[in-house]
């Protein structure tokens, strides 16, 4: 039976994906400030069976929808949002296998700076941390950021692939594995002729030297990826592990799954050695009537403005000029394409009257209510229809749909031999089915190894 992946997806702010759930009484978002709620968090998703816990970021402010930011500002709308990275290894401390996947935009820092941090947090979690590699989709970003707007979209991905390619030299190239000696007796810490300078020299970046950092457990963190255009994919192609994908329907995300799969083949690399994980937002509860319920109590309190907001933000287009019942149309845009041709030319166009109604809850992905079995069957359903390995589950309150789910859902995935009784690992490489813990031929990252 194949295996079903699952990550909860999260975000270091108060509402992330379900736009004016803040004010549910169980939301407990607003504790995004206490180490002591990701701990907690942490816990609950290590012991209820999840892989990873996902984490996305921007460095800007959703200020498309109106032409102003008042509708994200007032409704929590991943606004504000605090570093995603600081609370990592507070977390590795208190779980033993799962992992965490951190969103850094290839956009706005260095790589040698990034390489370190993620290092540093690859050994301070024992091997458990993967990149999702973005290249940002904010003009509020590029603003705050030293530009006057965003860097054009496909120059981003022209950035990101020497960015990753920097990254490989340090991570793979830099040192060899029995560089640290540690001899007293010679006085030898590290072996100088062990530690090699990466000599790169390239059109965005400069990096002489050698890595800062001794090799952690896994080297390259697990490369995640999220950006279908047609440039995205064809990084993904090359470098993904694993693919972040959203969309309203499986045959919607059917389309960019079969396009990565082909690109991924064309490059050399077995398709199915790459993980597409698309977003689903779960709502769960003993039974189905319960579950429906639990679902239109949450309508209730969507905020509509909140939503578009971060439509506005994710694709570029300001709902607030377009009438109610006005089909969206497709136009190449500096923002996150896919995320634009999902909603307009990969299925049908959809109306801002429809996007209201869904993506108020969970996003840009689907939102499924039911009672455990039935969760079970539709999460069966996307793996077999849109072919993914598994999913980035959002929530609608925190920790409440985690809880719910690891309470109802997975026992019944593990009855049906879709989620392990125990991780593989123990790296998350490995949880994730690659065979090492770290990157393997054919990937690009390995063939810089010594
Ligand atoms: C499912 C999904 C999730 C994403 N999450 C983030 C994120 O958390 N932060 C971010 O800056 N970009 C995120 N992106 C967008 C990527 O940064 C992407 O590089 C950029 O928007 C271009 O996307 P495109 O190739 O689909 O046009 C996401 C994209 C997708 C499809």
């Amino acid at each position: 039976m194949t295996r079903i992946h699952l990550n909860a997806f999260d975000m270091a702010c108060a509402g992330h994906q379900s736009a004016g759930l803040w004010r549910h009484p169980e939301d407990q978002g607003h504790r995004y400030r206490e180490l002591g709620h990701w701990l907690e968090l942490a816990k609950l998703l290590d012991q209820g069976g999840f892989d990873a816990l996902f984490l996305a970021d921007v460095l800007g402010v959703y200020d498309v929808y109106g032409g102003s930011r008042d509708a994200a500002v007032a409704d929590a709308a991943q606004f504000p949002v605090n570093d995603p990275t600081m609370a990592i290894s507070a977390m590795a401390s208190v779980t033993e296998r799962l992992g965490f996947g951190v969103t850094i935009s290839t956009t706005y820092e260095q790589p040698y700076a990034l390489a370190r941090r993620l290092t540093t947090l690859d050994h301070l979690t024992d091997g458990r941390v993967a990149w999702n590699i973005v290249t940002s989709y904010l003009d509020s970003a590029a603003r705050n950021l030293g530009l006057d707007s965003q860097i054009p979209h496909d120059e981003r991905y022209d950035i990101a692939e020497e960015y990753v390619e920097v990254c490989y030299k340090l991570w793979e190239g830099s040192w060899e594995d029995d560089a640290v000696v540690r001899d007293v007796e010679r006085g030898v810490y590290t072996d100088p002729a062990k530690v090699h300078d990466i000599g790169h020299k390239g059109k965005y970046f400069s990096v002489p030297g050698p890595f800062l950092c001794e090799p952690s457990p896994q080297r390259t963190p697990v490369l995640f990826q999220a950006g279908a255009s047609k440039r995205g994919l064809k990084f993904a192609a090359s470098h993904a592990e694993a693919v972040f994908v959203s969309g309203p329907s499986p045959k919607v995300v059917r389309k960019s799954v079969d396009a990565l799969r082909a690109a991924v083949a064309e490059q050399g690399r077995d398709p199915r050695s790459v993980k597409v994980f698309t977003m689903l937002t779960p709502v769960v509860a003993e039974t189905s009537e319960e579950a429906q319920a639990k679902l239109r109590s949450y309508q209730e309190l969507v905020s509509v403005p909140g939503a578009f907001a971060l439509f506005g933000g994710w694709t570029g287009v300001d709902l607030s000029e377009l009438a109610l019942d006005e089909p969206l149309t497709y136009a190449d845009s500096n923002a996150n394409r896919s995320a634009l041709a999902s909603f307009t030319t990969a299925d049908r166009a959809w109306t801002p009257r429809e996007l209201a109604e869904f993506i108020g809850l969970g996003g840009r992905g689907p939102v499924f209510a039911g009672s455990p079995g039935e969760v079970a069957d539709e999460l069966e359903r996307w793996v077999e229809e849109a072919d993914v390995d598994g999913f980035n589950l959002a929530y609608v309150t925190t920790p409440g749909t985690f809880a719910d789910f690891a309470r109802w859902v997975v026992p019944e995935l593990r009855r049906r031999g879709r989620v392990p009784e125990a991780p593989e690992g123990p790296t998350l490489r490995e949880r994730l089915g690659f065979p090492g813990p770290r990157l393997a031929p054919p990937h690009p990252g390995a063939s810089y190894r010594r």
